[in-house]
């Protein structure tokens, strides 16, 4: 495929043409083998899959969806035979008075299938209306329910997640094919009917009326594939432009676009870009204009052969007028329903693309599912082992935890420190039982995680870490949502919001606890960094207070945004949440909150270098001590540390 002329904007800003890596950029080219035959043969399937979903969706409304169809295209035949007698009514002998009684039943039984007709396309549109909600319901319940059961392994597979991208339009797409469908078989069956009645009438107005409709179907295929190869090559181009545009909207970006003036810059950019889709927009157009009018054109030249044939055939008598004059009524209506046949197959095999993705999901799904079942957790384990524990993620070289063993007592704070990228934050998803190792043993007690139900594991851990969810919830709900099945009320929630000092947070916000923390809603409030890490806070110590067994309490990096007063309280509310049944692990990079751990564990490129207490490691002058040496030295007083860019610095780089 040819690559599109882009504008010099998206070059310089993307460095070239952009290309996203997107599954369902996949389709665009699937389509284009979009031919009235594959699109036919691939036909029954997919009605298949739809009428399926239906079926278990409601089969009540799906049933009444297929007998009002047929039911209406039993009267279309019925009223076009009707208008045939009416025709020979018309047309046949007797004075006109004598005619114009014969007429009258005729009239009358068109005028009763007009009316069923309509009876029934309004009980199908019912029906149907029905049917759409409820299956794209169920699609969608199924890939949110599916998505959220699976490993966090399968959620950080880029393949995986690439999966989950192009599924989320399965639903809309089953919901859409439901009336493509339902237009579909109404198409058909006017279609047979039609055909069924210009075959009794006279047998060579059947292909008559296929000579006419093909070069409208021709040309809505043609349309239509001109419109995928231009949505293919165009489909990230356009995405371009609106990712620039809405940077210029985001609030996140707002502070920029003002001082640094990088709104004038990208609006300019998202112009030129524009312009360059409209252009193939105009081009596309054009195309289509002189396709649909070669379509008509020849769509006429069949119709005029096709008139010219029954003038033929009355002149030669081989045909009757009042024939002639219902074939006229029939070819028309037979043609347009074969042109919108051609449409609806069309869509039926674009949507059905979706629907494929989305069971292709399910399926995958199902496959990386946390399993569930295994034995009951013990009430009392003791304590939590990792034993020369190794993982690597998928699409890594190097494993980011390489035989790692340490063990974390209830009772007792824990805590691992390393540089950036040294594996901490596996450590803790190892240790959650969100990862599971390649090799190695995470044992609760003598139990191996690995014949442990996992569910009742993820019931005794409780989590703090610094990107914690914040939900567009009420504050309230903030920190229930730390154990959500369990009901709470203000008061119950009052001890962790102390606990937390959140009090102060709280008692700021409009309506206290019920306040909405989301800002894209009216009325909503809005928290800084820090005071939300005290909401963070409070939801732990409700998680972990809600608990009685053995259990594990993990904290990643949790005071990054509090002010230094605040980091030390925090610290040190932490450290009061170790209890005889709770096992807390700290990982930050604030080496004065690890100080009074009782083991510090000291990671480096996913392995385990150094241990003990601060003392000890400070005593051994490893790592460990270096690394606390350094941040002393940001607190050193002044003189003793070289300031940015002074020409102390400058000599020794
Ligand atoms: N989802 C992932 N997929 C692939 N590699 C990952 C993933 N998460 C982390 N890694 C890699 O694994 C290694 C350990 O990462 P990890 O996040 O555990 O380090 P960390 O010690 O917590 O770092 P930091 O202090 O910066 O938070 C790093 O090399 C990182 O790039």
């Amino acid at each position: 495929m040819a690559e599109p002329e882009v504008s010099d904007a998206e070059k310089e800003l993307f460095g070239g043409p952009l290309r996203y890596d997107f599954g369902w950029s996949e389709h665009e080219r699937a389509r284009l083998d979009l031919t009235m035959t594959s699109a036919l043969r691939s036909m029954p399937g997919l009605v298949g899959v739809t009428l399926r979903m239906a079926w278990r969706a409601d089969r009540r409304a799906l049933l009444a969806v297929a007998l009002s169809e047929i039911g209406q295209g039993v009267a279309a035949a019925v009223g076009l035979l009707a208008v045939n007698a009416v025709m020979h009514a018309l047309l046949g002998s007797g004075t006109p008075g004598q005619r114009l009684h014969a007429v009258l039943p005729g009239l009358f039984a068109a005028a009763a299938a007009a009316v069923v007709n309509s009876g029934l396309a309004g009980w199908s549109t019912s029906r149907a209306g029905r049917l759409e909600p409820l299956v794209e319901r169920i699609a969608t319940t199924r890939y949110l329910a599916a998505a959220a059961s699976v490993e966090l392994e399968a959620i950080e597979d880029p393949e995986f997640r690439r999966l989950i991208d192009v599924a989320q339009f399965g639903a809309g797409s089953a919901r859409r094919m439901i009336s493509a469908c339902v237009a579909a078989l109404n198409g058909t069956i006017s279609l047979i009917s039609t055909a069924g009645v210009l075959t009794i009438l006279h047998p060579v107005l059947l292909p008559m009326l296929l000579l006419i409709a093909a070069p409208r179907g021709w040309g809505a295929m043609r349309v239509a594939q001109e419109r995928y190869v231009s949505v293919m090559t165009w489909v990230e181009h356009v995405r371009a432009s609106r990712l620039i545009g809405n940077l210029l909207t985001e609030r996140t970006a707002a502070q920029e676009v003002r001082i640094h003036a990088v709104g004038p810059f990208l609006l300019s950019r998202y112009e030129r870009m524009a312009e360059s889709a409209e252009a193939e927009q105009e081009r596309l157009a054009a195309g289509k204009a002189v396709t649909e009018w070669v379509a008509a054109a020849l769509s006429g030249l069949a119709m005029a052969a096709t008139y010219a044939a029954m003038y033929l055939l009355i002149t030669s008598g081989h045909m009757s007028l009042a024939v002639a004059g219902t074939a006229v009524i029939a070819v028309r209506s037979g043609s347009a329903s074969l042109g919108a046949l051609v449409m609806n197959i069309n869509q039926l095999h674009e949507e059905s693309l979706y629907v494929r993705d989305h069971a292709r999901f399910l399926d995958e799904a199902a496959r990386r599912t946390i399993p569930s079942g295994g034995d009951p957790v013990p009430a009392r384990v003791g304590q939590v082992v990792l034993d020369r524990v190794t993982y690597r993620y998928p699409d890594r070289e190097a494993p980011a935890l390489d035989g790692v063993s340490l063990t974390l007592p209830m009772g007792a704070v824990t805590a691992v420190v390393g540089e950036n990228g040294s594996g901490k934050s596996t450590l803790m998803k190892v240790l959650s039982g969100l990862l599971l190792p390649q090799s190695g043993t995470v044992r609760w007690g003598e139990a191996d995680v690995a014949s442990l139900d996992r569910s009742q594991i993820f019931d005794r851990v409780a989590l703090l870490t610094q990107d914690f969810q914040r939900w567009p919830v009420t504050a309230a709900l903030n920190i229930r949502i730390g154990r959500p099945a369990r009901e709470a009320g203000p008061d119950d929630l009052r001890p962790s919001v102390d606990y937390a000092g959140a009090g102060p947070v709280v008692a700021k916000l409009p309506d206290g606890l019920r306040s909405l923390l989301a800002r894209m809603f009216r009325g909503a409030s809005e928290l800084s960094g820090g005071e939300w890490q005290k909401i963070g806070l409070a939801r732990t110590h409700w998680r972990s207070s809600t608990s009685d067994d053995d259990s594990v309490l993990i904290v990643d990096e949790p005071t990054s945004a509090l002010d230094p007063e605040a980091e030390i309280a925090a610290f040190d509310r932490i450290r009061r949440l170790a209890a005889p049944d709770r096992a807390v692990v700290l990982v930050t990079h604030r080496m004065s909150g690890v100080r009074h751990a009782d083991r510090i564990y000291v990671l480096h490129h996913g392995r385990l270098v150094e241990h003990g207490s601060h003392d000890e490691l400070m005593a051994a002058g490893g790592r460990y001590a270096s690394m606390f040496d350094a941040q002393a030295a940001q607190y050193a007083p002044s003189g003793t540390v070289p300031r940015p860019g002074s020409p102390a610095v400058a000599d020794s780089a």
